[in-house]
């Protein structure tokens, strides 16, 4: 099957439909990850179809559960996960994509050049070092894949998150576990878990867990 029908193929199977113009930008975006990864370090996945489904598809899973507008930031995303594939699928939303690796920020940059982006902030920081630099908070959604333990999610989010606002980390197979070993820390922190979804992907049956937390109401 081409990538393209088969990319389209799995994006349904987690309730997203993009347009042509999408689909073809993530799929320029895959091959220039590829394409880098020869040189710097990006992607351990290294295989074209596995890169669609681990990256592309897996950054996609929380986009039906977000609003669909408003200020993102992305915590530790290394070479644009889930920053690029959320822009590429919403134009209208306006994202901050922190790493603090200066060669993946350097990627970013070319990729949001290349596809004409307009309000994508790729910035080489240490995230410990953000609510300092007050110019940018506060955000609407603070996302997170592969980035850190849900403790230091929470605590880097939470000076950084707007009123009413969401953090999302995205986890694997052992998701529910950590939320649960967590539970006095998280009610303790002043946050609560909103929701948590369970889901696989749609080739490899691997299983990811969202979830979501806002702060309580005091
Ligand atoms: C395992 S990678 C995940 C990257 C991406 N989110 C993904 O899903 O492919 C974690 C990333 O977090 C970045 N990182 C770790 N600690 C950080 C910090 N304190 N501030 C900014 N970036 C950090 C690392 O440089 C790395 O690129």
């Amino acid at each position: 099957m081409p990538d393209r029908d088969l990319l389209e193929e799995m994006l349904q199977q987690v309730k997203v439909v993009l347009s042509g113009k999408a689909l073809d930008d993530l799929l320029w975006f895959r091959d220039e990850l590829l394409r880098w990864n020869k040189k710097i370090n990006l992607t351990a996945i290294t295989d074209p179809a596995g890169t669609l489904e681990k990256h592309l598809v897996d950054s996609l899973t929380l986009l039906p559960y977000l609003k669909p507008k408003g200020t993102i930031l992305d915590m530790g995303s290394g070479g644009g996960f889930p920053s690029i594939p959320l822009k590429i699928a919403r134009p209208s939303y306006k994202i901050w994509s922190v790493d603090a690796v200066a060669k993946k920020i350097s990627f970013q940059k070319h990729v949001a050049r290349s596809l004409n982006f307009q309000d994508f902030t790729p910035l080489h920081l240490r995230l410990e070092d953000l609510p300092s630099n007050s110019a940018l908070a506060p955000f609407d959604m603070v996302v997170t894949r592969a980035f850190a333990p849900l403790k230091e999610i929470l605590e880097l989010a939470k000076p950084v998150l707007a009123l009413n606002g969401i953090v999302v980390a995205m986890k694997g197979a052992d998701g529910m576990d950590e939320l649960e070993e967590n539970r006095s820390y998280i009610e303790g922190s002043g946050f609560c878990c909103q929701k948590t979804v369970q889901m696989r992907l749609p080739k490899s049956d691997a299983k990811r867990t969202l979830l979501f937390f806002k702060e309580r109401a005091s």
